[in-house]
C-alpha cells in the first residue's frame, strides 16, 4: 500500500538522516544563515498564531550551538513584532552564526538575564538549548531548573526542534530531567525519538516546521524509512472497496474465538469491534455463559454454542467451515489453557483466509515449542495485535525499546503483519512499509479497546480478502488509524461499548465518502 505519501508530512527520520539532508542542502548551495533564517522566521508566524505572546512575553534560553541560533532568531522576530523577550545564554556560545546573531539581538534591545530566570514567571519560555547535537545529560542545574519550572509554572515551555535532556533516536531521556514542552517545533523531518512513547511528556503536541526539502533530496532516503500516520491521513486512505450489488456473503465473512469465564466482556466487544468494519457476516464461537446473552447486544451475529464454560479451542476450529469465511480472530479474553497449541495449530496452518491473533492466543504461542516460528508455516495471511509485553513473550529475543525496529523485524522474521500496540501505535508488514500513529487519543489504552481493535481488524481484513486484487496488507495500518480516531472523537465517553458504536458511524461515513469521491 502506497499510503500516505512518503513526503515531508511522514517520514520518520533518525538524527542522522536529518543531517545528511542538512548537508545534501547545504551542498546543493543552500546557505546556514538562510536556512537558519527560513526555520526561524517560520517557527515565528507558528508562535504568533498559536500562543498569546503578547501578553505574556518570552524568555529565550539560548545554547552553544545553532539550536540556540534558532531560538535567537525567533527572539529577534519576536521582539520586532512587539513582543515582551528577554534571552538567557547560560553556555559559552560555540557556533559563529549563533554568536552573530545574539550580537544582533543585543544591538537591537533586547535584555540579556544575567541569572537563571524566575521558574514562577508567567511568560513562555522558549527553550532552544539544544537539538540534534545532543549525546549527554543536561547539566545539573539546568535539569532542576526544568523540575522546578514544571513543578510551578507547568504547561509555559516551547521547545525548538528537540526538548534539551531528550534523544532525538531513541526519545529517552539521557538521564532523568528534561524539558517539559507544551509543544516542540520540530525542524525538517520528525525525528523518530520524538513519537516514542517515553518522549510524549516531554515533546508535547508536535509541530513539524517545513523546510522546504526538494523531493529529489527526500528520495535519497532509504525506502524502508517509516511514515507517520495520523487523523489527517484518513481522507486518502483506500478502504476496501465491496462491489454495491454484493450479498452479505460477498461482503466478508469473519469468525470470531473470543471470552472466557473471566474475560466475558472481551468477547462481546471484539464481536462489535468486528460488525462496526461492515463485514457481511459474522460468526462467534464463546463460552457457553456468554453466548446465552450476547445475541441481545450483538443480535446480528451467528451463535455457536460452546457447551463449556471454557473455550477448547480445537472443537471450535474442528466446527468452523473455513472454505466459507475470510478471517478469523482468535484471542481476545480466552485464557491460557491446558490445551496445547499444537493441537490446533495444524488446522490454522492451513487456514487460507486471514488468521487475526490476538492476547492469549499469542501467550499460547509464546508458551507452544515452535514459539513464532509457527507463523512461517502459515498458508495464508497472518495479522498479531500483542501490547508490549505479549510481544516480548512472543519474541524474547527482540530488542523493544525501538518499537519501530522492533515491529519491523518480527515482520521480517516470521512474515506476519505486526500491529504493536503503545501510545503510538506501531505497524510493519511483510515486505511493506512501517507505519506509526501520531497525535493519538489517550483514551485508546482503555480496557476493552484492543478487544474492539482485534474484532474490527478482522472484519477490515476480511473486506480486503474478499476485495479485488491482491491481498493488502496495509489495511491493518488503515484499521488502526479508523480506531485510534474513533475513540479520539466518540463524543459520548471513552468506553469501549461507545467507541465500538462510533466506529461503525465513522467507518461508514469513510467509505462513503470514498464513493463520492469516485463518482
Ligand atoms: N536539521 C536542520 O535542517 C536544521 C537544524 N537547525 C538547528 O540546528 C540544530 C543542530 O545544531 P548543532 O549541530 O549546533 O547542535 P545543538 O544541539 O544546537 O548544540 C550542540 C552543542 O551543544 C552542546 N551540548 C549538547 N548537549 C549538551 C549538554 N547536555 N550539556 C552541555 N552542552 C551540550 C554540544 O557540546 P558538545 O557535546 O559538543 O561538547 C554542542 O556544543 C538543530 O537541532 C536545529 O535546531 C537549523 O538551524 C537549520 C536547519
Ligand atoms: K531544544
Amino acid at each position: 500500500m502506497s499510503w500516505p505519501k512518503s513526503d515531508a508530512d511522514h517520514l520518520i527520520v533518525s538524527s542522522s538522516q536529518m543531517k545528511e539532508i542538512e548537508q545534501k542542502l547545504f551542498s546543493y548551495g543552500m546557505t546556514e544563515e538562510a536556512l537558519m533564517e527560513k526555520v526561524g522566521l517560520s517557527m515565528k508566524d507558528f508562535l504568533i498564531s498559536n500562543f498569546n505572546l503578547l501578553e505574556s512575553g518570552v524568555v529565550v534560553l539560548v545554547g552553544p550551538g545553532h539550536n540556540g541560533g534558532d531560538g535567537l532568531v525567533v527572539a529577534r522576530e519576536l521582539f520586532l513584532d512587539g513582543v515582551d523577550v528577554s534571552l538567557w545564554c547560560p553556555f559559552p556560545i560555540k557556533r559563529s552564526l549563533t554568536k552573530s546573531h545574539l550580537s544582533y539581538c543585543i544591538s537591537i534591545g533586547i535584555t540579556q538575564l544575567q541569572s537563571e530566570p524566575d521558574v514562577t514567571g508567567n511568560c513562555f519560555w522558549i527553550e532552544a538549548f539544544f537539538g540534534l547535537g545532543q549525546t549527554k545529560p543536561l547539566p545539573k542545574e539546568i535539569g532542576n531548573l526544568f523540575k522546578k519550572r514544571e513543578k510551578f509554572t507547568p504547561g509555559k515551555l516551547i521547545s525548538l526542534d528537540v526538548p534539551a535532556g531528550i534523544c532525538s533516536d531513541t526519545g529517552k531521556t539521557f538521564d532523568t530531567c528534561a524539558a517539559r514542552a507544551i509543544s516542540t517545533l520540530t525542524v525538517g523531518l520528525i525525528k523518530v525519538g520524538l513519537l516514542q512513547d517515553m518522549a510524549l511528556p516531554y515533546v508535547g503536541s508536535l509541530k513539524r516546521i517545513d523546510i522546504g526539502i526538494p523531493s529529489g533530496v527526500l528520495n535519497l532516503l532509504p525506502k524502508d524509512v517509516p511514515l507517520k500516520i495520523s487523523s489527517n491521513d484518513i481522507i486518502s486512505l483506500k478502504a476496501p472497496q465491496i462491489e454495491c450489488n454484493a450479498s452479505k456473503y460477498e461482503r466478508g465473512r469473519l469468525a470470531v474465538i473470543a471470552g472466557s469465564k473471566k474475560y466475558r466482556g472481551a468477547a462481546l466487544l471484539t464481536l462489535q469491534g468486528a460488525i462496526a468494519s461492515g463485514t457481511g457476516s459474522v460468526q462467534a464461537f464463546l463460552p457457553k455463559s456468554i453466548s446465552k446473552y450476547a445475541w441481545i447486544k450483538v443480535p446480528e451475529v451467528v451463535f455457536e454454542e460452546e457447551s463449556n464454560e471454557e473455550i477448547e479451542l480445537i472443537k471450535c476450529l474442528k466446527k468452523i467451515k473455513f472454505d466459507r469465511i475470510e478471517s478469523l480472530v482468535v484471542g481476545p479474553g480466552i485464557g491460557l489453557s491446558i490445551e496445547k497449541w499444537e493441537d490446533s495449530a495444524l488446522i490454522l496452518e492451513e487456514f487460507l483466509g486471514l488468521l487475526v491473533l490476538d492476547a492469549d492466543a499469542l501467550n499460547r504461542i509464546s508458551c507452544s515449542q515452535q514459539g513464532w516460528e509457527w507463523f512461517r508455516k502459515r498458508k495464508g495471511p497472518t495479522w498479531i495485535t500483542p501490547n508490549p509485553n505479549e510481544f516480548c513473550r512472543l519474541f524474547p529475543e527482540i530488542d523493544i525499546s525501538s518499537p519501530i525496529n522492533a515491529a519491523s523485524l518480527a515482520a521480517r522474521i516470521s512474515g506476519v503483519g505486526v500491529l504493536l500496540k503503545g501510545a503510538n501505535t506501531v505497524i510493519a508488514v511483510p515486505n511493506g512499509p512501517i507505519w506509526q500513529l501520531t497525535n493519538t487519543s489517550s483514551f485508546v489504552a482503555r480496557a476493552g479497546l484492543g478487544d474492539v481493535l482485534a474484532g474490527f481488524v478482522g472484519g477490515i481484513g476480511a473486506l480486503g480478502m474478499i476485495s479485488e486484487g491482491s491481498f493488502d496488507h496495509g489495511l491493518l495500518a488503515v484499521a488502526a488509524l479508523i480506531h485510534s480516531y474513533a475513540a479520539s472523537e466518540c463524543e459520548e465517553g471513552t468506553n469501549a461499548a461507545f467507541v465500538s458504536k462510533k466506529l461503525g458511524k465513522l467507518f461508514k461515513a469513510i467509505q462513503m465518502k470514498k464513493v463520492q469521491f469516485d463518482t
